[in-house]
């Protein structure tokens, strides 16, 4: 769960399950309440939220744009206690030194891989995007034994793409200039080449003519001797071709790993790769990672930082781990890992035999990169096999930006990605951080991260200069859209991206699109992956012009002709618009992108960076939830449910339950620890754990164990993040103060960059003095300058300032909401939100998008509206009560 998804009112929507009453709930007390919450009851009691009370981020002043979640959102229930350690202890950042532990994904091995079985595979945002999450509520009913249970319940294709597991894994490797096709597999565990059986047109071509003898003996064929004659001589001849080749590239690997001179590097490159010659900042990369030093590489997007990973990866010695945000981006680059190096991945969204399979050929040593979620990563289970196996040469972060909190992506996973636990539990020789994108302030807290030192930066400016960009002022909204595909030099570009905010936006802008002859698709976390894998297939293979699409497209697209990037709706940050203009023009040619803005899409987003922040009190309260009132808590394993829908299986009674219990212990405490519905056994796994005095991880395997035996099915309800408690916080009024403060700072940053994409397209537009080369159609060199200025922490990019600071009716307005809802409760923020229009969990659209102020001060600063919220708040409700 998200904070955006939450309103601060009682703060209670930081518990788990806030209460959703119709009416907002009564007013904050002054002091926030110490904990005292009984969490194991609270959670057996919770009521379940109604579907309309869901959180929504959405702007309700237009109830059908919702804007596409944030494929990394920010903060999360697990990301918080996290937090809480990194503000509080000094100590080493070691999971074992948190306050709490969100319990690494190795202790729920088992569930999550019963999270697998319900999620569909391309459903890839949501499953990397759960943290460290566990299901602590289980419906089990005994089931009737079928021999295809298992296969029937667990809908979930395989995600992992093990290389040289068949088909799917072909790459065309162009070696010595000749395009040939390979089963994939390089090294095998001595480090030598595999031998030549596995080059596809030698030995099945080769059984193929020994049928064809076999058929024509039996015709008597006596002529044709000959011929197999010749046929089996080229197939030798090819063999033969073939092992050259493998020996040529084998005496590449081993020169370039004795001496990493650019010589052999070119040469290697040449050879795995095709290419005559590196990109700027690519061999310096190389040489550096292959050195054992870490480094922080940043270039700009397309510029090729995967090929400094892969070609080092070849040539060290261990394994090359590579953590990626988004399984899609991971699936990506397993495709397109050159067919010598054997490749697999590991995400949650595996099934327990598909990570299992990994694992165990990651023990052989049959692997030599494995791309792992960050999740995975810190999973026990996977940690211990790394360390005890293979030595890691390498780990590579990907779109290192995640890991700073001030960049435009958090993901607090890779937050925990810290050099101490690279270096001290897997004595890692090199780490090499990528990214597009970074600022100053988010590559200071990369490099201190990961404890790479300056010396170490290569960075290359962030936009490639095939990018002509170009703004424009929107007034008639798709007509304008359309008008553009349909001018020149949009009208000559065969594949186009229209980056959109709103969902709703995406749909029926493709559709006006299809009505006027142009060919496009709409692309948003809202439709099913099943449709997404074809909508990116259909653009693939140019089969339709335009994507229409949110943020959610594009990460790790590597179509090399897109031609053209258009932004309908004003990116929220210069980091965002880079990385998707980045879309375009990566096969060097010519590309264009254009920006559309206007005042009121820059009010709305403005104001929706608002809807994730919360106020002490909030913070005070999850607190509470999450350090139940009892000292002794300590070493204990909590949970807080997600109000994330539960999922069912079909389940079919065969075996009477009580029967199992007889068998099975773990069945005979669920029996006596969940309540009985509908035939369905409700329960909750941390306290049927305790119970059994077993862990978490143990419960679910024995389920799971007797799942596969067809004893039983279950679906998980209830998602929660399970945590164990290390130590209960003795100051809970100064760390809630640090937790608030930090979030409120994240805040800023975010509304912060917002202003800086707005006025960088207003500038554009407005101010440009249109010299060097900047035309009323070419905003290339001003917009190409004020990113690299804002890369380079230069800030001076306050050219206009649309945002009031006051209103002369501000405090009057606030006054009449108040009395005309005297029976509501607000604080500052409650009251700031309905008056930019945010809904939230205790303060619906459905009910407060009634009131005429909904949403009329979205001009004015959220700050100013929620100072004045909280004078007239205190003259309403009387000075103590703030
Ligand atoms: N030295 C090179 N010469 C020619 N082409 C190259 C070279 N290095 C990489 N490329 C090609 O450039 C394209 C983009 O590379 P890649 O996907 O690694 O970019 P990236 O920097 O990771 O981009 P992004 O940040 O957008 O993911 C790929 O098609 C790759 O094969």
């Amino acid at each position: 769960m998200q904070f955006d998804s939450d309103s601060d009112s009682d703060g209670s929507h930081i518990s788990s399950t806030p209460p959703r009453q119709p009416n907002p709930p009564p007013p904050p007390s002054p002091k926030p309440p110490l904990p005292v919450s009984n969490k194991k009851s609270k959670i057996k009691t919770k009521p379940k939220p109604s579907k309309s009370n869901i959180p929504s981020k959405p702007p309700e002043t237009l109830p059908q744009q919702d804007p596409d979640p944030d494929p990394f959102p920010l903060a999360s229930f697990s990301s918080l206690p996290f937090h809480i350690r990194q503000r509080t202890s000094e100590a080493a950042s070691t999971s074992s030194s948190h306050s709490i532990e969100t319990l690494p994904a190795g202790f729920f091995s088992k569930s999550i891989s019963f999270s697998k079985i319900r999620k569909p595979l391309l459903n890839l945002e949501a499953s990397e995007n759960e943290p460290v999450v566990n299901s602590p509520k289980a419906v089990v009913k005994s089931a009737k034994k079928h021999p295809n249970l298992i296969g029937a319940s667990a809908p979930t294709p395989i995600v992992k793409v093990l290389r040289g597991a068949g088909e799917g894994n072909f790459v065309k490797l162009n070696l010595n200039g000749k395009r040939k096709k390979f089963l994939n597999k390089g090294w095998n565990k001595k480090g030598k080449f595999g031998s030549g059986k596995r080059y596809r047109n030698g030995y099945s071509s080769y059984s193929g003519s020994r049928s064809k003898r076999k058929k024509l003996e039996a015709e008597g064929g006596d002529n044709e001797e000959d011929g197999l004659d010749e046929e089996n001589a080229k197939q030798q001849e090819k063999r033969k071709g073939w092992e050259n080749e493998c020996k040529v590239l084998e005496e590449a690997v081993l020169a370039a790993r004795n001496e990493a001179s650019d010589e052999n590097l070119v040469k290697l490159l040449k050879l795995i790769h095709g290419y005559d010659s590196f990109r700027e900042g690519q061999l310096e990369a190389i040489q550096n990672v292959l050195a054992g030093k870490s480094t922080m590489l940043i270039l700009p997007t397309g510029a090729g930082k995967s090929l400094c990973y892969q070609l080092s990866a070849l040539i060290l010695p261990g394994i090359t781990l590579v953590v990626s945000p988004l399984i899609a981006l991971m699936i990506d680059q397993l495709r397109q890992l050159p067919p010598l190096i054997s490749g697999a991945l590991l995400s949650s969204s595996q099934t327990l035999e598909e990570s299992s399979e990994t694992l165990s050929q990651v023990r052989q040593g049959t692997i030599k990169v494995l791309f792992v979620s960050p999740e995975r990563f810190l999973n026990e289970e996977f940690l211990s096999v790394i360390s005890a196996v293979s030595s890691v040469s390498l780990v590579v972060i990907d779109e290192a930006h995640c890991i700073s909190e001030w960049s435009h992506n958090f993901r607090p996973s890779f937050m925990r990605l810290r050099a101490s636990l690279l270096h001290k539990s897997l004595n890692v020789g090199s780490v090499l951080a990528m990214t597009a994108t970074a600022t100053t302030t988010t590559l200071d807290a990369i490099m201190s991260a990961l404890d790479i030192p300056y010396t170490n930066l290569i960075q290359n400016a962030h936009l490639r200069d095939n990018l002509r960009l170009s703004v424009s002022l929107i007034k008639n909204r798709m007509k304008d859209l359309l008008a553009l595909i349909k001018s020149s030099p949009f009208t000559e570009v065969k594949s186009i991206i229209v980056y959109c905010k709103f969902q709703s936006d995406t749909d029926q802008i493709s559709r006006y699109l299809n009505d006027n002859n142009i060919k496009a698709k709409s692309y948003h976390s809202g439709i099913s992956a099943k449709e997404r894998g074809y909508v990116q297939e259909l653009f693939g293979s140019n089969k339709i012009r335009v994507v229409v699409a949110t943020v959610a497209f594009g990460m790790g697209l590597d179509k090399r002709d897109v031609g053209a990037v258009i932004h309908y709706s004003l990116p929220e940050s210069l980091e965002e618009y880079v990385q998707e203009i980045g879309r375009a023009g990566r096969d060097g040619r010519l590309s264009y992108c254009h920006l559309f803005y206007d005042d009121e899409m820059y009010f709305k987003l403005r104001s929706l960076m608002y809807s994730e922040g919360v106020d002490e009190y909030a913070v005070n309260k999850f607190m509470s939830e999450v350090f139940p009132a009892d000292k002794s808590s300590c070493g204990k394993i909590c949970s807080l449910i997600k109000e994330s829908a539960a999922r069912r299986f079909d389940m079919k009674e065969e075996t009477p339950a009580v029967s199992l219990a007889q068998k099975v212990s773990a069945i005979a405490v669920i029996l006596k620890s969940s309540e009985n519905k509908h035939g369905q056994y409700i329960f909750d796994i941390p306290t049927v754990a305790n119970d059994m005095g077993v862990t978490p991880v143990e419960l679910t395997d024995q389920l799971y164990d007797l799942k596969l035996k067809g004893e039983i099915t279950y679906e998980m309800k209830d998602m929660a993040y399970c945590y164990r408690i290390l130590e209960v916080p003795i100051d809970f009024f100064s760390l809630s103060d640090d937790i608030t403060k930090w979030l409120s700072e994240v805040e800023s940053c975010k509304v912060r960059k917002m202003d800086v994409m707005f006025n960088a397209a207003y500038f554009a537009v407005n101010l440009c003095d249109k010299m060097n080369g900047c035309s009323s159609a070419d905003h290339t060199s001003c917009l190409q300058r004020i990113i690299l200025d804002y890369f380079a922490g230069v800030d001076n990019i306050d050219f206009c300032k649309k945002i009031s600071q006051s209103s002369p009716f501000l405090r009057a307005d606030i006054k009449v909401f108040l009395q005309s809802n005297s029976n509501a409760r607000f604080t500052p923020r409650a009251v700031a939100r309905v008056m930019h229009g945010i809904a939230s969990p205790a303060y619906p659209y459905t009910i407060w998008g009634k009131t005429h102020f909904w949403g009329r001060y979205t001009k004015v600063d959220f700050k100013v509206v929620m100072e004045a919220a909280k004078e007239e708040l205190k003259n309403f409700i009387g000075k103590d009560m703030l």
